[in-house]
């Protein structure tokens, strides 16, 4: 199986490279060749791959920056995801797309479901909101899979983030009153790898549509914050404190959801994958980072 996906330097992008099996080549485009932005240019690309699905894993990342450049985000994750998904229907292949909890408000008192009502807080959610949309109206041969606090031992997060500011100080303030689901871009991977080979081999209406994909478990940033510590400190790292704190007293341009938890029962029924534990997966990714040689940057 030849698998295309968007985007070159993305921690899920990376993450596919990685956990690809013999049976899925990955064959990864990015700017200048493939630009979400550039829709001649991308259909191009996407045509002469030649893949057997596609999947679009590029997009617009601010979350705060997205505030002061909402048009740019919906060329890039509106419009983008939409040519791809263009493509992709007339290439006759399928499409998985990545979606992002950011599309609710988060004011619900339980993780929330695939049909449940969207309302994003902020541009960046509003940009993703619409990137499904033209992916559902213009490709029904697609999954959308939205997923959400994803860390890995590559590019920018939180896991990398924290490590970092532990180097230096001995406390740290993380806001506890936002949760959430904490998602190991290597387990959201090979989750992904195991939809795109259904995809592939079976044309069931009930494998398309909307699924929610996260690690399993629910945290809020304080706890993820605690368990990236206790775990460094078994890598010999001094110990750090964490000081919980709330949103309001550490206010940023883009507002989160409160509840950023997402149901993946239709994905565990449909598909029968479900992602491991977030502290599982998280203390192998401080191991990986804490044990080897290092990509700084963060
Ligand atoms: N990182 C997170 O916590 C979450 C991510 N997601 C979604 O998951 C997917 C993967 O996210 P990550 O790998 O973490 O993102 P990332 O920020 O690590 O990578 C994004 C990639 O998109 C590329 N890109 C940006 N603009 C582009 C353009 N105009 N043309 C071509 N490529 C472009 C970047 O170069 C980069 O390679 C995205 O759809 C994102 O919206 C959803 C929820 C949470």
């Amino acid at each position: 199986m030849r698998i295309i996906v968007t985007g070159t330097q993305g921690q899920l992008v990376t993450a596919l490279r990685e956990r690809a099996t013999d049976a899925a080549e990955i064959v990864a485009l990015g700017r200048p060749l493939l630009d979400l932005l550039n829709r001649d240019g991308l259909r191009a690309a996407l045509f002469d791959a030649r893949g057997d699905v596609i999947v679009n894993a590029a997009a617009y990342t601010a979350v705060d920056k997205a505030e002061q450049e909402e048009e740019l985000a919906f060329r890039v994750n509106g419009e983008g995801a939409g040519h791809v998904a263009e493509a992709a229907a007339e290439l006759g292949v399928p499409l998985i797309h990545f979606s992002t909890d950011y599309v609710f408000d988060g004011s619900a008192p339980r993780p929330y479901r695939e049909d449940d009502a969207t309302a994003p807080l902020g541009a960046y959610g509003r940009s993703k909101l619409e990137g499904e949309r033209r992916v559902a109206a213009l490709c029904p041969n697609s999954v959308i899979l939205r997923t959400a606090w994803v860390y890995s031992p590559f590019g920018v997060n939180f896991v990398r983030t924290m490590l970092r500011l532990g180097e230096t100080r001995e406390e740290v303030g993380v806001v506890a009153d936002q949760l959430g689901n904490p998602t190991s871009a290597l387990d959201l991977a090979d989750a992904a790898l195991a939809v795109a080979a259904r995809l592939r081999q079976d044309g069931a209406p009930q494998l398309r549509g909307v699924f929610h994909m996260t690690g399993a478990g629910e945290a809020c940033w304080a706890d993820v914050a605690e368990a990236i510590f206790a775990r460094a400190t078994e890598h010999g790292r001094r110990a750090v404190r964490v000081r919980r704190i709330a949103t309001a007293d550490f206010p940023t341009p883009a507002r989160r959801p409160a509840n950023s938890r997402l149901d993946n029962a239709e994905l565990s029924h449909v598909y029968c994958v479900a992602l491991p534990d977030w502290r599982r997966s998280l203390a192998a990714c401080v191991d990986r980072l804490l044990a080897g040689p290092t990509d700084r940057g963060a």
